[in-house]
């Protein structure tokens, strides 16, 4: 009694509701929202303090998994960017009454003080591309005919400050080999030419080889060297993302992609 203007309810689509300013979040989630309302809370506006959840037990194992455990991937990169997350407690499954099917862990996430002076877009678009294929190695990602195409229009596109290019101007030919010169690709644009996107591909060959990570795997890899690696390739007009903005932390668009 006596604290009803101190409690207001929200019953909303967590994933839409737009959350009033808050400091602390203590909650049992839908295990199904895991990974979107993760991100929204890390990536949203808010400056909370931390987030104590209850996940399922593997979906924390995920968010927890270091480089180098089968289990890291790209959203704990994603949240490693921005939080640190700690370990807490296992909850089995009996001890629900009815029992679920699976197993839950306890975590709290901790956004960090200072994140890395990085461009959001660009960074969730690299680790896209990075972790597509996360135990491949980054030689052989870059590699691909395809994202050596798509790259080359990105880039372009950046560098351009986001001039509008028609995204069907860079077609990739079938792999049938009777149009292909001795590099296997071929772009069917007045704008873009053999030549250039062989060039485009040695240049992204050598900013990895320069680095040292033609042969290593994202899967293995800490934050601190995909933030060097990314930023060796904007250096060298590499982007991933064609609108180069100020990085900001109020951005959905992460949230998005994952849900
Ligand atoms: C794991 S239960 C937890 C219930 C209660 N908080 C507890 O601890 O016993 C998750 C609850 O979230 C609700 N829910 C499911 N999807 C939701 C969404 N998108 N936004 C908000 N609530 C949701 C479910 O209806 C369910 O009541």
């Amino acid at each position: 009694m006596g604290f009803e203007d101190k409690l207001s309810v929200i019953r909303e689509d967590a994933l839409k509701a737009e959350f009033p300013k808050f400091d602390l979040v203590v909650a049992n989630i839908p295990y199904g929202i895991s990974s979107p309302l993760v991100a929204k809370l890390v990536y949203g506006v808010n400056p909370f303090r931390s987030a104590t959840l209850l996940l399922q037990k593997e979906f924390a194992r995920r968010l927890l998994a270091k480089p180098g455990d089968s289990e890291f991937n790209r959203l704990a990169v994603n949240v490693k960017l921005v939080a640190d997350v700690e370990f807490v407690m296992n909850v089995s499954k009996r001890d629900f009454l009815p029992a679920p099917k699976v197993d839950s862990s306890v975590v709290i996430i901790r956004p960090k003080d200072q994140i890395p002076d990085v461009n959001l877009d660009e960074w969730w678009a690299f680790t896209k591309t990075c972790f597509g294929k996360k135990n491949k190695t980054l030689g052989a990602t870059f590699k691909q005919k395809k994202k050596v195409i798509e790259l080359f229009r990105l880039s372009k596109m950046a560098s351009s400050n986001g001039e509008e290019m028609n995204r069907n101007q860079y077609v990739c030919a079938d792999d049938d080999g009777d149009n292909e010169e001795s590099d296997g690709e071929e772009c069917h644009s007045s704008s873009c030419t053999d030549r250039e996107l062989l060039l485009f591909k040695e240049k992204i060959i050598e900013v990895l080889k320069a680095a040292s990570f033609e042969d290593k795997r994202p899967s293995k890899l800490c934050n601190e060297e995909l933030l060097y690696l990314l930023s060796m390739l904007n250096q060298s007009g590499i982007y991933f993302h064609e609108l180069i903005k100020p990085s900001s932390v109020d951005n959905v668009a992460f949230a998005a992609a994952y849900s």
